[in-house]
């Protein structure tokens, strides 16, 4: 059945499935999903935060239903919070099936970056 809730947040990234990103069972190996989501999180948080970002957690995450090969990831960012340095994003991922007729939500999670400055150390950034 598709999923009748309406994604939250800002389209932040999408694309494609392919065969090699899939795990023995077929379906797309849950660390493609999560380092999809890890990108379309940097690029937010680093927008937010006008500098280059690292990871330093990831608070939650989780696994809602499959992704297939061919289906189109679309990761959407909410910034939650921010701190000092530190940005948290929201992230939830659709994939859109059928030539796009169908909207499931797969994942969603809470990742964690820390903005630094030229030399690799935790930064402010204006609030
Ligand atoms: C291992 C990997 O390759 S993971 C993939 C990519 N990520 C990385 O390489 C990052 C590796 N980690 C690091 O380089 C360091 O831990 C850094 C630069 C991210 C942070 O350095 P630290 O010395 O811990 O910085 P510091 O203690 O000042 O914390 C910076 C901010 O991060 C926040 N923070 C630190 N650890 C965590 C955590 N586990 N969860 C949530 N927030 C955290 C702090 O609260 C602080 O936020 P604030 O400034 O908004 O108050």
């Amino acid at each position: 059945m598709p999923h009748q809730e309406e994604p939250k947040g800002e389209l932040t990234l999408r694309t494609v499935a392919m065969p090699a990103d899939t795990n023995p069972a077929g379906d797309i190996f849950g660390g493609w999903v999560l380092s999809q989501m890890d990108i379309a999180g940097g690029i937010a948080a680093s927008e937010r935060a006008n500098s280059r970002v690292v990871t330093v957690a990831i608070e939650a995450m989780t696994f809602i239903a499959p992704v297939k090969i061919g289906d189109v990831l679309c990761v959407y960012t909410t910034i939650e919070k921010t701190g000092t340095t530190s940005i948290t994003v929201y992230m939830e991922a659709w994939a859109r099936r059928n030539r796009a007729a169908d909207r499931v939500k797969v994942t969603d999670g809470t990742f964690v970056y820390v903005a630094l400055d030229a030399s690799g150390k935790p930064s402010s950034f204006a609030q």
